[in-house]
Formats: C-alpha cells, sequence, structure tokens
C-alpha cells in the first residue's frame, strides 16, 4: 500500500503550489523569538530574486507615537486586543505588498501571528474569549481571500534555552520582562504547529531548519535550502 502511496506521491511530485504568475513564490520563515529570523533574512537579502520583508516592529514600537510592543509585555491582559489588532493589520500590508521579484519572503506572517502568540495569550488567559473571537473572525475573513497566500513554510527550530540565551544577549529593552517559560512555551507552540502538525492543518510545506547552528556555520544549513526557498526545486511531498 505504502508503494502505491508514494508512486502517487512522485506522480504529483508538482510542488504544492508555486505562486502563479500574478503572484510572487511566498516563503515566510517562522521561529521562536530569538531563533534568528532577522539573521536568517539578511543572508537573502542579498539575492536580487528575493524581495525581503522583516516584521514591522518599528511600526509596533510607534503607532501614532503608542510604542505598542512595550505595552503589551508591561501589561499583557490590558493591551494584548491592541497590540494583535494591530499586528493583525501590519502583516496584512505585508502579505498585501507587490513587488517585482519572483520571490517574495516574510519575517513571520498572519499564521504566527494567530497560531502561535494569539493562542498563548488565550492559553493565558491574557486576551479574553470574545476579544480572540474578534481577532479570529479577521484572521478567517483575511486568509479566505487570496490576499495572505502562502507557498512554503521555513521553520527556524531552536532549542528554547539556546533563544532565551540570545534573546538575553541582544537584550531589546521591550523584552526585559520576557521570562524563558514564556520562550519555552511558545517553543512547544511552534512544534505543535510546525514539526508535530497537531496543531491547525499547515497547508503549505514546511521546510525544519536546525536553526541552534553557530551563526559562523548556519550559512551552510540555509545553503542546503536555498533552492526550494528560491522556488528551484520542488519540495518532495511526504505521505506517511
Ligand atoms: N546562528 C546564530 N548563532 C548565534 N547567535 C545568533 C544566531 N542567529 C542569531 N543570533 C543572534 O541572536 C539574536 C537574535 O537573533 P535574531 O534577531 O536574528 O532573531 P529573531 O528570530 O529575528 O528574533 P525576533 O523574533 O525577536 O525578531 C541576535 O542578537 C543575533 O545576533
Ligand atoms: N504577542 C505577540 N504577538 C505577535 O503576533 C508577535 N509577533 C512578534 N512578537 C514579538 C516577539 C518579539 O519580542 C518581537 C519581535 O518579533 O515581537 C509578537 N508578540
Amino acid at each position: 500500500m505504502n508503494k502505491i502511496k508514494n508512486i502517487i506521491a512522485k506522480m504529483a511530485q508538482s510542488p504544492i503550489s508555486r505562486g502563479n504568475n500574478s503572484r510572487p513564490f511566498t516563503v515566510v520563515v517562522e521561529g521562536n523569538v530569538g531563533s534568528g529570523k532577522t539573521t536568517f533574512l539578511e543572508h537573502f537579502n542579498k539575492n536580487e530574486n528575493v524581495a525581503v520583508f522583516a516584521e514591522p516592529i518599528d511600526m509596533w514600537r510607534n503607532c501614532s507615537g503608542y510604542n505598542l510592543l512595550d505595552l503589551m509585555y508591561k501589561d499583557p491582559k490590558k493591551w494584548s486586543f491592541t497590540f494583535q489588532s494591530y499586528v493583525q493589520l501590519t502583516m496584512l500590508g505585508l502579505h498585501q505588498k507587490k513587488i517585482h521579484q519572483p520571490v517574495k519572503l516574510m519575517e513571520r506572517s498572519l499564521y504566527s501571528a494567530r497560531y502561535c502568540f494569539v493562542e498563548k495569550m488565550s492559553r493565558d488567559g491574557l486576551m479574553p474569549p470574545a476579544s480572540v473571537a474578534v481577532i479570529d473572525e479577521w484572521f478567517k475573513y483575511i486568509t479566505a481571500t487570496d490576499e495572505a497566500q502562502i507557498d512554503l513554510i521555513v521553520y527556524l527550530r531552536t532549542s528554547p534555552d539556546i533563544a532565551y540565551e540570545r534573546i538575553l544577549k541582544r537584550n531589546r529593552s521591550e523584552e526585559k520582562t520576557v521570562a524563558f517559560e514564556y520562550i519555552k512555551a511558545l517553543h512547544d507552540i511552534h512544534e505543535d504547529w510546525l514539526y508535530n502538525k497537531t496543531l491547525h492543518n499547515c497547508k503549505a510545506p514546511v521546510i525544519v531548519l536546525n536553526a541552534d547552528l553557530d551563526r559562523s556555520v548556519i550559512e551552510e544549513e540555509y545553503e542546503k535550502y536555498e533552492p526550494h526557498i528560491l522556488n528551484k526545486k520542488p519540495i518532495e511531498v511526504k505521505i506517511n
């Protein structure tokens, strides 16, 4: 039976979706706080065929003069809905951005905002169910259109302790109150979403990179998957 499944898989080898001529091949890089996403983007930013979009953190730090990221970390119960509403708006803006390059590479996405961060706030009782419901209605409305289609997820998979070590070293002012337990919990949610695949059905194929590797060797890890990220090589869809 497995043999037949594998033959079908091979026949259907054409990748899940390779974008189309009206839309670039869209790749989102996902991972815990401190997993090295910015560093990953810098590697691909050198490629003229790739339009790279970092997380709009500067917009979150200054929405009409308000630092919503700081407000959220300081009092998540009070500010989670405000912050996540703005995350959803700003990430939609990046999903919709028109580019002339064949490949769009985004740091995070509407999907991790909803599936990881809102999920975590909901589980911790920091966002009331009615607020989660409103965020979720917006998320479902937007993702029912083709405004936020993605073709590939790159998961920078880190051990929570290594991610936390990097956060402390980077020492971002708003993250001073971030505890290891939060990073551990975010790691578990990313694992369920992108590795164990038990949280939401992930339609786009996922490439998992070992992001624990130190900066001195991690470029080789990036280069291993460059053909897939540049849409030069289809992702083999494994049928278990
Ligand atoms: N492979 C690596 N080895 C060692 N240090 C790294 C590595 N990748 C990133 N760092 C360092 O860890 C810190 C976090 O990296 P980076 O900002 O790329 O993470 P991030 O995933 O973008 O974080 P965030 O989700 O908070 O934006 C930075 O100080 C960066 O220099
Ligand atoms: N609560 C919450 N919801 C999000 O959708 C979200 N996306 C990113 N972040 C936090 C992680 C880093 O501190 C910092 C930069 O990634 O912003 C988020 N926090």
